[in-house]
């Protein structure tokens, strides 16, 4: 049988697991804020950012969130950013991604405190991350991890293809599992637009990691007998329903699942992970800038 892995229940469990550490941190005079910035009116984004205040809200992490015009110029975007640096009520904040194409997102990131910056993005934390010293790891790789631990599928020299080498997936993504860790060791090949024979490295592995905003990229054929397969794409196609698009993930699910041993649904795969693993993060960085310590689930 193949084994669906409930993303939405073991966020949960992140979740309730967070709120001893948030009490914690309120009763030291510090109850950890979050802030989310949006510039534009993407229609995805502000679903996440509508997600994440209610997150926010169930486990008491104070939530925050800052406009900006989509037409506005970069400096606006900036001065935003300046003044989140200096709110000490705000302990972490992400400015979601994409930009307005007249922004340059890698500028934006450079000006985020890294203290406070619980995407984990910036160069500071992306380093780090590489050297073996994360602060923040990014939240999507993050919730993988967690998802396969949840699911007690050890990495440990297993052989794992990624598809997508993205800044915020991919590449930080075959950092951490190659890192001599627990929820590392593994042997990582990574995959992009690129690869020659996609379906020869997906079919070699043991557990495959789709993350290249291709719907249904990868299909059942692309899989030997019992892959442990991880769904992080999260694409809105148009349909027929009452909001008038779908999600689909990089998986082809029905085909991928006749072959898999473990595999994630979308959705309620890998997005509420991100989600959960975001408040993680404010809450370690709020731990970090009060010098309380809490402990982390
Ligand atoms: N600075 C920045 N940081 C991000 O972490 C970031 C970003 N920009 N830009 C966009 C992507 C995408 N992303 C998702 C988070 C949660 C779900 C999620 O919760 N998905 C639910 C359903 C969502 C729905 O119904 O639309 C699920 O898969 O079950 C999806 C996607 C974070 N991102």
């Amino acid at each position: 049988m193949t084994e669906i892995i409930d993303g939405n229940a073991v966020a949960s469990e992140i979740r309730d697991d967070l709120t001893a550490a948030i009490e914690t941190l309120a009763d030291a005079g510090s109850r950890p804020g979050l802030a989310t910035v949006l510039m534009g009116d993407d229609p995805a984004s502000q679903t996440y950012v509508n997600m994440k205040q209610r997150d926010c809200e169930e486990v008491g992490i104070e939530s925050h969130h800052v406009d900006v015009d989509g037409d506005a110029p970069p400096e606006e975007l900036y001065d935003a950013i300046a003044d989140l640096n200096e709110d000490s009520e705000v302990h972490g904040y992400i400015v979601q991604a994409p930009v307005p194409d007249h922004v340059d997102y890698r500028d934006v990131i450079r000006r985020v405190d890294p203290i406070k910056d619980v995407d984990g993005f910036h160069p500071e934390n992306v380093g780090r991350l590489v050297a073996g010293d994360a602060r923040f790891r990014p939240c999507t790789p993050h919730g993988v991890q967690k998802l396969l631990e949840s699911a007690d599928i050890d990495t440990e020299g297993k052989d794992v293809t990624i598809v997508g080498r993205s800044d915020i997936v991919g590449k930080p993504l075959a950092n951490l599992l190659i890192q001599k860790a627990d929820d590392g060791n593994a042997t990582v090949t990574v995959c992009h637009s690129r690869t020659d024979d996609l379906a020869a490295k997906t079919r070699s592995a043991d557990i495959v990691v789709a993350a290249a905003g291709v719907p249904e990229l990868v299909d059942g054929s692309m899989l030997e007998d019992g892959t442990v397969v991880i769904d992080v794409g999260v694409n809105r196609v148009d349909a027929d329903t009452d909001k008038g698009y779908e999600l689909v993930g990089d998986v082809e699910f029905e085909s991928a699942k006749e072959k898999a041993s473990a595999i994630t649904p979308v959705p309620g795969g890998v997005g509420p992970m991100t989600r959960a693993m975001l408040l993680y993060n404010t809450v370690k960085a709020a731990s970090l800038q009060r010098d309380v310590d809490v402990e982390l689930p």
